[in-house]
């Protein structure tokens, strides 16, 4: 059995996922904990490698899965393995090594989508809010993500925490706004931007056709760049004296509405 050292040079090169600079510029990405794994497996991710202490031997959440899935490579690494390629404090009993998705072959299935519905992340900051959307367009079974440069690195150890698994089950492409919403436009697809100072009030909207939902900063909302894109202006109506809904939250409430018009009406 291979047991992976601290200083193996594997080890190094997984430690390093978990910081930003150096997480850019690779192909994979780590992820921690028996949940996530077990949804990597489930999905169908494309997995490197998957890596348990040695000591306690593979979870047992998992160990059916290891005798099925031959094609993953299950790695014995030492207590020391496991807390250097850790985000959190109280290391998890495995971690796993993923490939990313092709970027380019993503962008074609989203842009050939006939009744695409789509979540599109303008800035995005908060790593849990755009966790958290991830997590919600899968629920409602959306077609994909695309989450613009200002935003969160959906790679980052705590959006992944926070989709829950939901990361594997949907198409998440990180693109420049400025290029692709236009090539969505040519599709036929039509970009409804959400804001404050928008006119339409989303439960007047037809999600029924294509439609790509952009959603905003939490400071300061809509880029002018993608607001001189959008189609169709959306707004959430507000009766109280909030400011502004939570930008997970008002995507909840519009991808809700898709779904509803989609499905149950
Ligand atoms: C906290 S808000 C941004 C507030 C910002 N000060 C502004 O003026 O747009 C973050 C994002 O959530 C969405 N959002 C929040 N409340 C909304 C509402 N009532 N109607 C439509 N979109 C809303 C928009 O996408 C917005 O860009």
């Amino acid at each position: 059995m291979e047991i992976l050292s601290p200083q193996n040079a594997r080890v190094k090169e997984w430690a390093l996922l978990l910081e930003k600079k150096h997480r850019d510029k690779q192909h994979k990405y780590l992820i921690e904990g028996i949940h996530l794994v077990q949804e990597a497996l489930r999905s169908g991710a494309d997995i490197e490698c998957i890596c348990y202490e040695k000591e306690n031997g593979i979870p047992a959440e998992l160990s059916s899965a290891a005798a099925a899935r031959l094609d993953v490579n299950w790695i014995a690494v030492s207590e020391a393995v496991i807390a250097k390629c850790s985000d959190t404090k109280t290391p998890q009993p495995v971690f796993a090594v993923l490939r990313k998705a092709d970027e380019q072959v993503q962008m074609k299935s989203l842009l050939n989508k006939d009744r695409s519905l789509v979540v599109v992340l303008d800035g995005v900051q908060d790593p849990g809010n755009v966790g958290t959307i991830i997590r919600t367009a899968d629920a409602v079974g959306a077609d994909g993500i695309i989450v613009g440069s200002g935003s969160a690195d959906i790679y980052s150890p705590k959006v992944i925490r926070s989709t829950m698994g939901s990361l594997f089950h949907l198409p998440i492409l990180r693109s420049q706004l400025s290029e692709i919403l236009p090539q969505a436009k040519e599709q036929g697809i039509r970009l409804a931007g959400t804001s404050l100072q928008a006119a339409v009030n989303c439960y007047e909207y037809d999600f029924t056709g294509p439609v790509w939902l952009l959603f905003g900063s939490e400071g300061g909302g809509l880029s002018e760049e993608v607001r001189a894109l959008m189609d169709d202006g959306l707004i959430i109506p507000m009766r109280g004296q909030a400011e502004s809904l939570n930008v997970a939250m008002a995507a909840s409430v519009l991808l809700y509405e898709g779904l509803r018009q989609r499905y149950f009406n």
